[in-house]
């Protein structure tokens, strides 16, 4: 069985060979500001933004940081005091409090950075590639009349970015020569952060109000928001979980995955799937991992009758320690695992659930 460390090798050595250059004669002397777009839930910023300013950080010592957080509310007003003091590089902290953004609309938000682009001159635009951002910052480029570039893994200085491409198996290594600001999303688990601590009053940046009065009342355009569903569940969120325990099409049934939802519970994981599971309906697909769904990089990730198809691999190949349980030992799951278990999943998870203590 090919180690992680191996197939990680692999790539590294493939990679340059299929690595694509798109070369300009663009000066990186243009000063840099960066404004970061970032989300917010329950008064606090979300650690995929905070992952998004530690990419800001890395395009140059002297950049100046602007947060962008926009909703309505108390809420909004907490996680813009949290914001503040989320990494001692934020310049400032750009609150716009409207109805308007009470819910992630692409186009009001798109509108924002635009507006709020066009104010600050800013040379960057980053935000966290996920489906909040992947929604939004390509309207904001059409605004601005600019080529966005998603995904991105590595900085490798203000106009030079790496991104992975054919699912992962490539790196494409992209200049950008556009004339207007560089938008980018950027992938958070690249860009690690330790948690914030709740505490932290380090270098509070100042809050400031944007000027919503040249916004407009139009700005809402064909989308129009409905409702919202999520999971009710105490547990982590899969973006950010140190734990993540994933089950495929072996499973069988919406009944059967309960079983790694207990085991996600025992472990306090995250639960992920295949797309092969979500579409037959055992879980919603915001729990699928992958190239179409999320890229996931946790200290340990198990996945349970996981075939390991390449798209499943694109999301969470990047994971620490890689546990798989198949019964084909042939499987290409076992390529990147780092252990790796020929056995039935219902004979080895209920043996799991049994052995393991609660609440670990
Ligand atoms: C454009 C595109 C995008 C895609 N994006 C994604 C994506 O984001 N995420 C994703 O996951 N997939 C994605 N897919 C689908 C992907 O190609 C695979 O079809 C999918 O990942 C397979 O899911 P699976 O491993 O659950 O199912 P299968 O491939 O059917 O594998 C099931 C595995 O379970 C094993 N097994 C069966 N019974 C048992 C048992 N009792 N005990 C132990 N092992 C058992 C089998 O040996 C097998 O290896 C995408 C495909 C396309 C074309």
């Amino acid at each position: 069985m090919a180690s992680v460390a191996a197939l990680r090798a692999l790539r590294k050595r493939i990679s340059p060979s299929f690595t694509s250059r798109i070369i300009a004669s663009t000066s990186n002397s243009r000063s840099i500001s960066t404004l970061v777009l970032a989300e917010h839930q329950g008064g606090a910023i979300k650690p995929q933004s905070v992952s998004a300013v530690k990419a800001a950080k890395s395009l140059s010592n002297d950049n100046p940081i602007s947060l962008l957080l926009a909703g309505s509310g108390s809420a909004l007003h907490e996680a813009a005091a949290n914001a503040a003091s989320c990494d001692p590089s934020v310049s400032e902290v750009l609150v716009a409090d409207s109805d308007e953004f009470s819910h992630p609309l692409a186009e009001p938000w798109a509108k924002l950075i635009h507006l709020v682009q066009q104010k600050g001159g800013y040379s960057h635009v980053i935000t966290a590639s996920g489906s909040f951002g992947k929604n939004i910052l390509p309207r904001a480029a059409a605004l601005l009349d600019v080529s966005p570039i998603t995904d991105v893994i590595e900085i490798s200085d203000p106009h030079l970015f790496v991104r992975p491409i054919y699912a992962g198996n490539a790196l494409c290594t992209v200049r950008y020569t556009g004339a207007g600001p560089c938008l980018l999303t950027v992938r958070s688990t690249s860009f690690p952060v330790p948690p914030i601590l709740a505490d932290s009053k380090s270098n509070e940046a100042p809050i400031t109000q944007v000027d919503l009065s040249t916004f407009g009342e139009d700005s809402v355009g064909k989308s129009r928001y409905v409702k919202h569903t999520s999971q009710d569940t105490e547990r982590p969120d899969l973006g950010n979980a140190r734990v993540v325990v994933s089950g495929g099409r072996a499973l069988k049934s919406a009944e059967n995955f309960k079983m790694i939802e207990k085991l996600a519970e025992k472990l306090g994981a995250a639960v992920g799937a295949t797309r092969a599971a979500v579409d037959a309906g055992y879980v919603p697909n915001d729990l699928q991992v992958g190239q179409t769904g999320k890229i996931v990089a946790p200290e340990l990730y198990m996945a349970f009758g996981v075939s390991g198809a390449i798209q499943h691999l694109a999301g969470m190949r990047d994971s620490k320690v890689i546990v798989a349980v198949n019964k084909d030992a042939e499987a290409p799951i076992f390529q990147v695992a780092d252990y790796g278990l020929v056995g039935d999943i219902f004979e080895v998870i209920p043996e799991l659930l049994e052995k393991l203590p609660e609440n670990k």
